[in-house]
């Protein structure tokens, strides 16, 4: 589970280069920047729904569309999921919470 984010980021990866009509991420990159942006902001327009009709199971399904989406953002950029993780714990350790939960050396 802990690994999730950077195997699926793998295949992201993968897709690259491949048939767009192979696979939804590939034919996702061959539409372009705009195309997944678009894709970003329908999602988070749906997760905002989903949060309003407050049923949990919707939330999370629209989430992890969001987050999958935002994950073929980051890999079309040649970025990935350590680049924003990496980001979080540098603002966690800032927060001073790491030294409180045991973490912070
Ligand atoms: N996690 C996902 C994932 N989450 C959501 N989606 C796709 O994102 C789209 C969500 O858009 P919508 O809710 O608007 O549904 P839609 O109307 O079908 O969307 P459009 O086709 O019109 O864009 C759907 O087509 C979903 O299939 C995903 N497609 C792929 N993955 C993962 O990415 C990997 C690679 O996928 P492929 O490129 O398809 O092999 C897969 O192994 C999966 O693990």
């Amino acid at each position: 589970m802990n690994d999730l984010l950077e195997r699926l980021s793998d295949v992201l990866e993968s897709r690259k280069g491949a048939d767009p009509g192979s696979s939804y991420v590939a034919g996702l990159y061959s539409k372009g920047l705009d195309a997944i942006l678009k894709k970003i902001g329908e999602e988070a327009t749906e997760t905002v729904m989903a949060a309003k009709d407050g049923v949990p199971e919707k939330i999370v399904y629209e989430v992890a569309d969001l987050w999958f989406h935002t994950l073929v953002l980051l890999a079309q950029q040649g970025l990935g999921p350590a680049d924003v993780l990496a980001e979080l714990d540098r603002r966690f350790g800032l927060s001073g919470l790491e030294e409180k939960a045991g973490r912070g050396s």
